[in-house]
């Protein structure tokens, strides 16, 4: 689908990005006549964090443009709704846009990252040559914004500018995801299965409530919560049987929840995933541990296990179809999926 267009004017290439106002939905663009420091698309999901992401970005354009404006080219785009963030990534590259920035939260980022591939592999600008590269921003204003925790980065839009005005990129690794059938998936910051995606999946409803969301959606979870027995194939070796799993979280980044720290050794630079599994966790567990799971300290208790992966491939013994999966806080489906680690993928502005 083409979300914006750029007015086609006889020019030599490249055609760039220009909008100085903003508008709901699709964007029309003005050519500029030549390349300044950088075409900067701002892709703002209004409806963040409960509608506090609109209303904090319109206090915000009047700094950004000042901060930025001299040296980059700045595009808003605002999402109509679910995926319309992937949509104009995708376009955003191939018209030679330097770097894309989410505006939201952990949804808006996990869009924006889906929007840097298509059909299995990464979008690439039309017509500027290979060399040329999309970097990925955040402004994190999201409700829970956990992807932002694993860096220290706070809910805090002046600090995100000045990190955009520094410009000091680096490369990070992306989590993929195919199931049996389907278009790949990606991910950023955390993918996990059963209990934690299950309550994830009903605190999407709850995000009026800000960060208690994930408290109601966990006690929607354990409502007919049974533990249940996995299958797991890491790095395509041998299938091994985890019985009893209440989770399994796979960790690209630390935090998932608001700001629980479950995959507290993941690193997006390292080239590998953190895999956490709890097992046979009653309800009561997760009062006396969750301080614990907080502060990330809980990889020693009893029934918690640990392991750095690339690839991990996970089955229910059962087969149910009934075992939620979730990646970056958004509902993916269920088992079976498997999940590997690409290295080094998309270059972050930090
Ligand atoms: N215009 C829109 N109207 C309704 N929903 C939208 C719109 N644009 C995007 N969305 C959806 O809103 C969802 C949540 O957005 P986002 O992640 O930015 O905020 P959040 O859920 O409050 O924060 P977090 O994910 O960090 O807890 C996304 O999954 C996205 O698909």
């Amino acid at each position: 689908m083409m979300v914006y267009r750029v007015a086609v004017v006889a020019m030599a290439k490249p055609s760039f990005l220009r909008a100085d106002q903003s508008m709901a939905g699709n964007l029309s663009f003005e050519h500029t006549s030549y390349k300044r420091r950088g075409d900067l698309v701002f892709v703002i999901n209004p409806k963040g964090a409960n509608g506090r992401t609109g209303k904090e970005w319109k206090k915000l354009v009047p700094y950004l443009r000042s901060r930025l404006g001299r040296d980059c080219n700045i595009c808003e785009s605002f999402t109509s709704g679910p995926s319309h963030a992937i949509d104009i990534t995708r376009e955003a590259i191939r018209e030679g846009a330097d770097a894309v920035i989410a505006v939201g939260g952990d949804g808006t980022l996990h869009e924006v990252v889906n929007g840097f591939f298509w059909e299995g592999k990464p979008v690439s600008t039309l017509d500027q040559g290979a060399t040329h590269t999309t970097a990925l921003g955040l402004i994190p204003l999201g409700t829970g914004s956990d992807f932002a925790r694993t860096f220290g980065w706070k809910n805090d839009p002046n600090e995100a500018i000045e990190r955009i005005a520094k410009g000091m990129k680096s490369r990070i690794d992306v989590g993929v995801i195919s199931g049996k059938s389907g278009e790949p998936h990606y991910f950023i910051n955390v993918a996990d299965i059963h209990l934690s995606a299950k309550a994830g999946y009903h605190a999407s409803r709850y995000k009026r409530f800000g960060n208690l969301c994930y408290f109601f959606g966990a006690l929607q979870a354990f409502t007919g919560h049974s533990n249940r027995d996995l299958k797991i194939k890491v790095n395509d070796e041998q299938w091994e049987i985890f019985s009893q799993v209440t989770a399994l979280c796979i960790g690209n980044a630390k935090f998932f929840g608001g700001g629980m720290k479950i995959t507290p050794n993941a690193d997006p630079c390292n080239g590998n995933f953190e895999v956490v599994i709890l097992q046979d966790f009653k309800w009561y567990d997760f009062i006396l541990k969750l301080h614990k799971l907080y502060k990330g300290t809980h990889l020693s208790v009893k029934n918690v296990h640990s392991r750095s992966v690339q690839s991990i491939e996970v089955e229910e013994i059962a087969g149910s179809g009934s075992i939620y999966v979730q990646s970056d806080g958004e509902h993916l489906g269920f088992l079976p999926q498997k999940f590997c680690i690409l290295p080094a993928a998309i270059e972050m502005i930090h």
